[in-house]
């Protein structure tokens, strides 16, 4: 008995009937925001995002997928998904530092918080962290990485009123990400909402140089800034999970620099990197 292959029209209802199910799954998913405002008061509080929900649903969502859909397009839809169901249960915008490049800024903020959260472009982080700052709920995207001329911009995160880093993009860090521009996100959310296993500190130092730099960097990731009142750094240092601020201490002393000051400016998930997409 031979079987003939499906003709293209039915092939066709069957894409209809596939759209109609997501189109009423996202609607029945916007049904639950009602309840979600009522239960988080996010009205009163500012900001809705949950940064460690957030993360732990993108890893998630990496380890099910499957098929020839290419990760890059599922992540990016999840992330309009996520970032719009914030938006609408407390609307906020994105306030992006573009003096590291505009276009690769631009790509994650719209890859992240898609287009129907308002962008919001400054020249210099100084400026997003005001913004923010002045802010209800407002983000802010920042380079995670050095930008020339910048400044210790992180020094204004160190007041307990102030914004802090929360996040750091991509959420899932691959070789060839289409959004691979590191960046912190910057806001104001409650304590038990942030993901908190790598932390990051504003540090002041004295006797900066090359060895102190080079010992650092064995165990932590950092933006280091010249202040010259002290002839040494304002740094910022992101702490893996397993790595104490004594540890850097001793670490920063032992290769010749005096800490000043340390403040912890903010937390994040742990990085999560997956391997590089195969093309189809
Ligand atoms: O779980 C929440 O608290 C939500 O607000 C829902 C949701 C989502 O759309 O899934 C939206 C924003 C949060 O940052 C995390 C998740």
């Amino acid at each position: 008995m031979t079987t003939t292959p499906p003709n293209l029209e039915e092939l066709r209802k069957e894409i209809d009937r596939i759209d109609e199910t997501m189109h009423g799954l996202l609607i029945e998913r916007s049904e639950i925001i009602g309840r979600l405002i009522a239960v988080k008061k996010s009205q009163e509080t500012g900001s809705a995002f949950r940064p460690a929900r957030e993360a732990e649903m993108m890893r998630r969502l990496v380890k099910r997928h499957r098929g020839i859909l290419p990760l890059d397009t599922v992540e990016s839809i999840w992330r309009v998904i996520i970032a719009t169901f914030t938006y609408v249960q407390a609307p906020f915008s994105v306030h992006a530092d573009l003096s590291a490049g505009d276009a690769s800024m631009r790509d994650s903020a719209r890859f992240h918080f898609g287009f129907t959260v308002p962008f919001i472009p400054h020249m210099g982080a100084a400026g997003v962290v005001a913004a923010v700052s002045e802010s209800k709920g407002d983000l802010g995207l920042v380079p995670a990485a050095a930008v020339a001329g910048a400044g210790a911009w992180w020094s204004a995160l160190e007041f307990d009123a102030a914004p802090k880093i929360i996040a750091r993009l991509p959420f899932v860090e691959r070789p060839d990400h289409p959004a691979a521009f590191p960046v912190f996100v910057l806001s104001r959310v409650a304590a038990d909402a942030m993901a908190t296993d790598a932390t990051v500190w504003s540090i002041r130092v004295s006797g900066w140089g090359a060895g102190a730099a080079q010992a650092l960097s064995m165990q932590a990731d950092f933006i280091a800034a010249p202040d010259r009142a002290f002839d040494g750094a304002a740094l910022l240092v992101t702490l893996p999970k397993d790595v104490t601020l004594e540890t850097v201490n001793r670490t920063l002393v032992k290769a010749g620099a005096t800490v000043r000051s340390s403040a912890l400016v903010g937390s994040h998930a742990t990085r999560y990197t997956v391997a590089a997409e195969k093309s189809p």
